[in-house]
Protein backbone atom coordinates (compact mmCIF):
# COMPACT_ATOMS: atom_id res chain seq x y z
CA UNK A 1 0.00 0.00 0.00
CA UNK A 2 1.28 3.19 -1.10
CA UNK A 3 2.37 5.13 2.06
CA UNK A 4 0.85 2.95 4.33
CA UNK A 5 3.72 1.07 6.11
CA UNK A 6 6.00 0.28 3.73
CA UNK A 7 5.55 4.34 2.33
CA UNK A 8 6.15 5.41 5.59
CA UNK A 9 10.07 4.18 5.16
CA UNK A 10 9.30 0.93 6.96
CA UNK A 11 9.31 -1.20 4.33
CA UNK A 12 11.90 -1.17 0.82
CA UNK A 13 9.57 0.62 -1.40
CA UNK A 14 11.39 0.70 -4.35
CA UNK A 15 9.87 3.31 -6.63
CA UNK A 16 8.00 6.99 -6.95
CA UNK A 17 4.73 6.78 -7.43
CA UNK A 18 1.76 9.94 -7.37
CA UNK A 19 -0.07 7.74 -4.80
CA UNK A 20 2.60 7.41 -2.32
CA UNK A 21 0.96 9.18 0.64
CA UNK A 22 -3.04 8.38 -0.55
CA UNK A 23 -3.36 6.93 2.65
CA UNK A 24 -0.90 8.55 5.13
CA UNK A 25 -1.61 12.10 4.22
CA UNK A 26 -4.18 12.55 1.49
CA UNK A 27 -4.09 16.46 2.46
CA UNK A 28 -0.61 17.09 1.01
CA UNK A 29 -1.87 18.37 -1.89
CA UNK A 30 -3.93 20.70 -0.48
CA UNK A 31 -1.86 22.27 2.30
CA UNK A 32 0.91 22.80 -0.59
CA UNK A 33 -0.91 24.55 -2.71
CA UNK A 34 -2.91 26.80 -0.33
CA UNK A 35 0.29 28.32 1.24
CA UNK A 36 1.70 28.15 -2.61
CA UNK A 37 -1.76 30.59 -3.97
CA UNK A 38 -0.68 32.55 -0.89
CA UNK A 39 2.92 33.36 -1.00
CA UNK A 40 2.86 33.81 -5.03
CA UNK A 41 0.11 36.28 -3.98
CA UNK A 42 2.31 38.22 -1.99
CA UNK A 43 5.39 37.84 -4.26
CA UNK A 44 4.54 36.29 -7.64
CA UNK A 45 8.41 35.96 -8.45
CA UNK A 46 7.88 32.87 -5.75
CA UNK A 47 6.49 30.93 -8.49
CA UNK A 48 9.86 30.65 -10.44
CA UNK A 49 11.62 30.76 -7.35
CA UNK A 50 10.42 27.27 -6.64
CA UNK A 51 10.73 26.02 -9.91
CA UNK A 52 14.38 26.48 -9.65
CA UNK A 53 15.04 25.32 -6.58
CA UNK A 54 13.61 21.89 -7.50
CA UNK A 55 15.80 21.74 -10.45
CA UNK A 56 19.00 22.73 -8.61
CA UNK A 57 18.34 20.16 -5.74
CA UNK A 58 17.96 17.42 -8.56
CA UNK A 59 21.36 17.80 -10.08
CA UNK A 60 23.27 17.26 -7.40
CA UNK A 61 23.03 14.38 -5.55
CA UNK A 62 19.75 13.62 -7.29
CA UNK A 63 16.31 14.74 -5.59
CA UNK A 64 17.03 14.68 -2.02
CA UNK A 65 16.43 18.17 -1.10
CA UNK A 66 19.99 18.39 0.00
CA UNK A 67 19.86 21.73 -1.12
CA UNK A 68 17.61 22.73 1.47
CA UNK A 69 20.37 21.97 4.28
CA UNK A 70 21.89 24.71 5.94
CA UNK A 71 25.95 24.70 7.57
CA UNK A 72 26.28 22.68 10.74
CA UNK A 73 28.78 20.38 11.57
CA UNK A 74 27.94 17.25 9.27
CA UNK A 75 26.92 19.70 6.56
CA UNK A 76 28.62 21.82 4.05
CA UNK A 77 25.57 23.61 2.77
CA UNK A 78 24.81 24.14 -0.86
CA UNK A 79 23.56 27.64 -0.50
CA UNK A 80 26.50 29.18 -0.74
CA UNK A 81 27.85 27.70 -4.01
CA UNK A 82 28.32 29.63 -6.88
CA UNK A 83 25.23 28.82 -8.60
CA UNK A 84 23.02 29.09 -5.41
CA UNK A 85 24.47 31.57 -3.13
CA UNK A 86 22.88 35.47 -3.62
CA UNK A 87 20.52 33.72 -6.10
CA UNK A 88 18.25 30.78 -4.84
CA UNK A 89 14.58 32.06 -3.12
CA UNK A 90 11.52 30.01 -1.73
CA UNK A 91 13.20 28.58 1.78
CA UNK A 92 11.30 30.08 3.90
CA UNK A 93 8.31 28.80 2.03
CA UNK A 94 9.44 25.46 2.10
CA UNK A 95 9.54 25.65 5.51
CA UNK A 96 6.02 27.06 5.98
CA UNK A 97 4.87 24.06 3.84
CA UNK A 98 6.81 21.57 5.98
CA UNK A 99 5.75 22.90 9.64
CA UNK A 100 2.33 22.56 8.27
CA UNK A 101 2.33 19.09 6.76
CA UNK A 102 4.15 17.98 10.01
CA UNK A 103 0.98 19.51 12.00
CA UNK A 104 -1.63 17.33 10.31
CA UNK A 105 0.50 14.46 9.15
CA UNK A 106 3.85 14.65 11.02
CA UNK A 107 7.42 12.90 10.01
CA UNK A 108 5.91 11.45 6.85
CA UNK A 109 6.19 13.71 3.80
CA UNK A 110 9.89 13.82 2.36
CA UNK A 111 11.14 17.36 1.57
CA UNK A 112 12.33 16.03 -1.30
CA UNK A 113 9.28 15.85 -2.28
CA UNK A 114 7.69 18.76 -1.23
CA UNK A 115 9.90 20.44 -3.42
CA UNK A 116 9.03 18.17 -6.42
CA UNK A 117 5.48 19.01 -5.50
CA UNK A 118 5.95 22.65 -4.90
CA UNK A 119 7.48 23.08 -8.26
CA UNK A 120 4.21 21.15 -10.19
CA UNK A 121 2.02 23.55 -8.63
CA UNK A 122 4.03 27.21 -8.98
CA UNK A 123 3.80 26.15 -12.59
CA UNK A 124 0.19 25.30 -12.56
CA UNK A 125 -0.55 28.69 -10.94
CA UNK A 126 1.24 30.38 -13.70
CA UNK A 127 -0.86 29.49 -16.06
CA UNK A 128 1.12 26.13 -16.92
CA UNK A 129 0.44 22.31 -17.50
CA UNK A 130 -0.36 19.77 -14.61
CA UNK A 131 0.97 16.36 -14.15
CA UNK A 132 0.76 13.82 -11.96
CA UNK A 133 3.61 13.82 -9.53
CA UNK A 134 5.82 10.09 -8.72
CA UNK A 135 6.13 9.99 -5.24
CA UNK A 136 8.14 8.61 -2.32
CA UNK A 137 11.69 10.15 -2.20
CA UNK A 138 13.56 10.43 0.98
CA UNK A 139 15.84 13.13 2.36
CA UNK A 140 19.40 12.86 1.82
CA UNK A 141 21.44 13.09 5.32
CA UNK A 142 24.56 15.01 3.32
CA UNK A 143 24.86 17.49 0.87
CA UNK A 144 27.83 18.31 -1.88
CA UNK A 145 28.69 21.90 -2.41
CA UNK A 146 31.50 20.91 -4.90
CA UNK A 147 28.89 18.80 -7.12
CA UNK A 148 26.71 21.90 -6.47
CA UNK A 149 29.73 24.18 -8.23
CA UNK A 150 30.38 21.34 -10.87
CA UNK A 151 26.96 20.27 -12.47
CA UNK A 152 24.94 22.98 -12.18
CA UNK A 153 24.87 24.39 -15.93
CA UNK A 154 26.64 27.87 -16.09
CA UNK A 155 24.57 30.68 -17.76
CA UNK A 156 27.79 31.52 -20.22
CA UNK A 157 27.84 27.64 -21.08
CA UNK A 158 27.88 26.41 -25.18
CA UNK A 159 25.08 24.66 -26.62
CA UNK A 160 27.62 21.16 -26.29
CA UNK A 161 28.73 21.94 -22.81
CA UNK A 162 24.71 21.97 -22.24
CA UNK A 163 23.91 18.71 -23.77
CA UNK A 164 27.08 17.03 -21.85
CA UNK A 165 26.05 18.56 -18.49
CA UNK A 166 21.85 17.23 -18.97
CA UNK A 167 22.84 13.91 -20.71
CA UNK A 168 25.10 13.00 -17.45
CA UNK A 169 21.95 13.53 -15.62
CA UNK A 170 20.15 10.91 -18.08
CA UNK A 171 18.27 14.22 -19.92
CA UNK A 172 18.57 14.56 -23.69
CA UNK A 173 18.24 17.18 -25.86
CA UNK A 174 14.42 17.31 -25.90
CA UNK A 175 14.60 17.54 -22.17
CA UNK A 176 17.23 20.24 -22.36
CA UNK A 177 14.92 22.18 -24.69
CA UNK A 178 11.63 22.34 -22.86
CA UNK A 179 13.22 22.20 -19.39
CA UNK A 180 14.83 25.46 -20.18
CA UNK A 181 11.51 26.51 -20.90
CA UNK A 182 11.69 27.04 -17.57
CA UNK A 183 12.76 30.47 -18.01
CA UNK A 184 9.18 31.80 -19.49
CA UNK A 185 9.01 33.06 -16.07
CA UNK A 186 11.55 34.37 -13.27
CA UNK A 187 14.11 36.77 -13.37
CA UNK A 188 18.41 37.51 -13.48
CA UNK A 189 20.55 38.72 -12.10
CA UNK A 190 23.12 41.22 -13.92
CA UNK A 191 26.10 39.34 -13.31
CA UNK A 192 24.24 36.27 -15.29
CA UNK A 193 24.05 37.82 -18.42
CA UNK A 194 26.65 40.86 -18.07
CA UNK A 195 29.19 38.94 -20.14
CA UNK A 196 27.14 39.13 -23.54
CA UNK A 197 26.46 42.87 -23.75
CA UNK A 198 30.19 43.84 -22.91
CA UNK A 199 32.77 41.10 -23.89
CA UNK A 200 30.95 38.11 -25.02
CA UNK A 201 34.07 36.61 -26.66
CA UNK A 202 37.04 38.26 -24.84
CA UNK A 203 36.90 40.98 -27.68
CA UNK A 204 35.43 43.51 -25.68
CA UNK A 205 32.34 43.15 -28.39
CA UNK A 206 28.57 41.68 -27.20
CA UNK A 207 27.39 38.96 -28.34
CA UNK A 208 26.15 39.56 -31.78
CA UNK A 209 23.19 37.50 -31.87
CA UNK A 210 21.47 39.84 -29.26
CA UNK A 211 19.12 41.60 -31.33
CA UNK A 212 20.02 44.99 -30.64
CA UNK A 213 16.82 46.72 -29.30
CA UNK A 214 16.49 44.18 -26.79
CA UNK A 215 20.47 44.91 -26.30
CA UNK A 216 19.95 48.83 -25.43
CA UNK A 217 17.57 48.09 -22.98
CA UNK A 218 19.74 45.76 -20.99
CA UNK A 219 22.60 47.66 -20.90
CA UNK A 220 20.29 50.56 -19.13
CA UNK A 221 19.60 47.35 -16.25
CA UNK A 222 23.39 46.35 -16.27
CA UNK A 223 26.00 48.52 -16.62
CA UNK A 224 29.84 47.28 -17.77
CA UNK A 225 30.94 48.24 -13.78
CA UNK A 226 28.55 47.76 -10.72
CA UNK A 227 24.65 46.76 -10.89
CA UNK A 228 25.66 43.22 -10.14
CA UNK A 229 22.48 41.92 -8.41
CA UNK A 230 20.33 44.75 -10.88
CA UNK A 231 17.06 42.09 -12.35
CA UNK A 232 15.71 41.32 -15.45
CA UNK A 233 12.99 39.00 -16.83
CA UNK A 234 14.28 35.83 -18.37
CA UNK A 235 10.89 36.30 -20.16
CA UNK A 236 9.81 39.91 -20.87
CA UNK A 237 6.81 39.67 -23.13
CA UNK A 238 5.22 37.41 -19.90
CA UNK A 239 7.20 36.91 -16.82
CA UNK A 240 4.85 35.93 -14.33
CA UNK A 241 3.01 33.17 -17.20
CA UNK A 242 3.78 30.24 -18.00
CA UNK A 243 3.75 29.85 -22.04
CA UNK A 244 5.23 29.07 -24.80
CA UNK A 245 6.83 33.18 -25.47
CA UNK A 246 10.36 32.32 -24.34
CA UNK A 247 10.57 30.14 -27.64
CA UNK A 248 9.36 33.39 -29.62
CA UNK A 249 11.68 35.67 -28.00
CA UNK A 250 14.54 33.63 -28.26
CA UNK A 251 14.14 33.33 -32.47
CA UNK A 252 14.27 37.03 -31.90
CA UNK A 253 17.51 37.16 -30.70
CA UNK A 254 15.75 38.29 -27.24
CA UNK A 255 16.44 35.35 -24.88
CA UNK A 256 18.22 36.89 -21.58
CA UNK A 257 21.65 34.01 -20.64
CA UNK A 258 23.77 32.87 -23.93
CA UNK A 259 22.43 29.48 -22.42
CA UNK A 260 18.99 30.09 -23.69
CA UNK A 261 20.17 31.88 -26.88
CA UNK A 262 22.42 28.72 -27.90
CA UNK A 263 19.52 26.72 -27.80
CA UNK A 264 18.43 28.19 -31.50
CA UNK A 265 21.56 29.61 -32.63
CA UNK A 266 24.49 27.01 -31.39
CA UNK A 267 24.37 25.53 -34.64
CA UNK A 268 23.37 22.05 -33.16
CA UNK A 269 19.92 20.87 -35.64
CA UNK A 270 18.29 18.74 -32.90
CA UNK A 271 18.21 21.78 -30.34
CA UNK A 272 17.67 24.53 -33.24
CA UNK A 273 14.32 22.50 -34.43
CA UNK A 274 12.71 21.91 -30.90
CA UNK A 275 13.22 25.71 -30.19
CA UNK A 276 10.98 26.45 -33.09
CA UNK A 277 8.36 23.65 -32.79
CA UNK A 278 7.53 25.02 -29.05
CA UNK A 279 7.52 28.59 -30.39
CA UNK A 280 5.32 27.44 -32.69
CA UNK A 281 2.74 24.69 -30.77
CA UNK A 282 2.44 25.88 -27.31
CA UNK A 283 0.93 22.28 -26.26
CA UNK A 284 3.40 20.73 -27.85
CA UNK A 285 5.89 22.92 -25.09
CA UNK A 286 3.62 21.69 -22.29
CA UNK A 287 3.49 18.09 -23.10
CA UNK A 288 7.13 18.04 -23.62
CA UNK A 289 7.90 20.17 -20.33
CA UNK A 290 5.60 17.84 -18.57
CA UNK A 291 7.23 14.89 -19.41
CA UNK A 292 10.93 16.27 -18.59
CA UNK A 293 10.03 17.47 -15.20
CA UNK A 294 8.49 14.11 -14.36
CA UNK A 295 12.40 12.72 -15.66
CA UNK A 296 13.89 15.42 -14.07
CA UNK A 297 12.61 14.56 -10.50
CA UNK A 298 13.15 10.94 -11.74
CA UNK A 299 16.71 11.67 -11.07
CA UNK A 300 18.24 9.17 -8.66
CA UNK A 301 15.85 9.25 -5.95
CA UNK A 302 16.44 7.90 -1.90
CA UNK A 303 13.90 5.21 -1.52
CA UNK A 304 12.62 2.70 0.90
CA UNK A 305 15.33 3.06 3.95
CA UNK A 306 17.53 5.01 1.89
CA UNK A 307 17.62 8.26 3.23
CA UNK A 308 15.26 9.55 6.12
CA UNK A 309 11.92 11.81 6.39
CA UNK A 310 13.42 15.29 7.79
CA UNK A 311 11.32 17.12 10.13
CA UNK A 312 13.03 20.48 9.54
CA UNK A 313 13.98 20.41 5.59
CA UNK A 314 17.16 22.58 7.09
CA UNK A 315 18.56 20.00 9.41
CA UNK A 316 19.41 16.29 9.53
CA UNK A 317 16.64 14.59 11.74
C1 LIG B 1 19.88 24.88 -19.18
C2 LIG B 1 20.67 25.30 -18.21
C3 LIG B 1 20.29 26.41 -17.27
C4 LIG B 1 21.05 27.47 -16.96
C5 LIG B 1 22.43 27.79 -17.49
C6 LIG B 1 20.28 28.28 -16.05
C7 LIG B 1 20.73 29.46 -15.49
C8 LIG B 1 19.95 30.32 -14.73
C9 LIG B 1 20.40 31.57 -14.20
C10 LIG B 1 21.80 32.14 -14.33
C11 LIG B 1 19.35 32.16 -13.57
C12 LIG B 1 19.34 33.50 -12.85
C13 LIG B 1 19.87 33.34 -11.43
C14 LIG B 1 20.17 34.65 -10.76
O1 LIG B 1 20.51 35.61 -11.42
O2 LIG B 1 20.08 34.72 -9.51
C15 LIG B 1 18.23 31.27 -13.70
C16 LIG B 1 16.98 31.51 -13.21
C17 LIG B 1 15.94 30.61 -13.29
N1 LIG B 1 16.01 29.32 -13.77
FE1 LIG B 1 17.51 28.52 -14.84
N2 LIG B 1 19.07 27.69 -15.84
C18 LIG B 1 19.03 26.53 -16.55
C19 LIG B 1 18.01 25.61 -16.56
C20 LIG B 1 16.85 25.73 -15.83
C21 LIG B 1 15.89 24.67 -15.65
C22 LIG B 1 16.02 23.25 -16.18
C23 LIG B 1 14.87 25.19 -14.91
C24 LIG B 1 13.61 24.53 -14.43
C25 LIG B 1 12.97 23.60 -15.09
C26 LIG B 1 15.20 26.58 -14.63
C27 LIG B 1 14.42 27.47 -13.96
C28 LIG B 1 14.78 28.76 -13.65
C29 LIG B 1 13.85 29.73 -13.10
C30 LIG B 1 12.37 29.53 -12.89
C31 LIG B 1 14.59 30.90 -12.87
C32 LIG B 1 14.09 32.21 -12.25
C33 LIG B 1 14.20 32.10 -10.74
C34 LIG B 1 13.72 33.30 -9.96
O3 LIG B 1 13.21 34.26 -10.54
O4 LIG B 1 13.87 33.28 -8.71
N3 LIG B 1 16.43 26.85 -15.17
N4 LIG B 1 18.63 30.15 -14.41
CA1 LIG C 1 19.99 17.11 -4.36
CA1 LIG D 1 6.24 33.64 -19.99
Amino acid sequence: FPGSGFGQGRGAYSYLTPEFYEFSCPQANEIIMSVLENAIAQDSRMAASLLRLHFHDCFVQGCDASVLLDDSTAIVSEKNSGPNKNSLRGFEVIDEIKTKLEQVCPHTVSCADILALAARDSIVLSGGPHWEVPLGRKDSKTASLSKSNSDIPAPNSTIQTLINQFRRQGLNEEDLVALSGGHTIGKARCVTFRQRLYNQNGNNEPDETLEKNYYNGLKTVCPKVGGDNNISPLDFSSPKKFDNSYFKLILWGKGLLNSDEVLATGNVRKTMELVRSYAEDEALFFFQFAKSMVKMGNINPLLGFQGEVRKNCRRLN
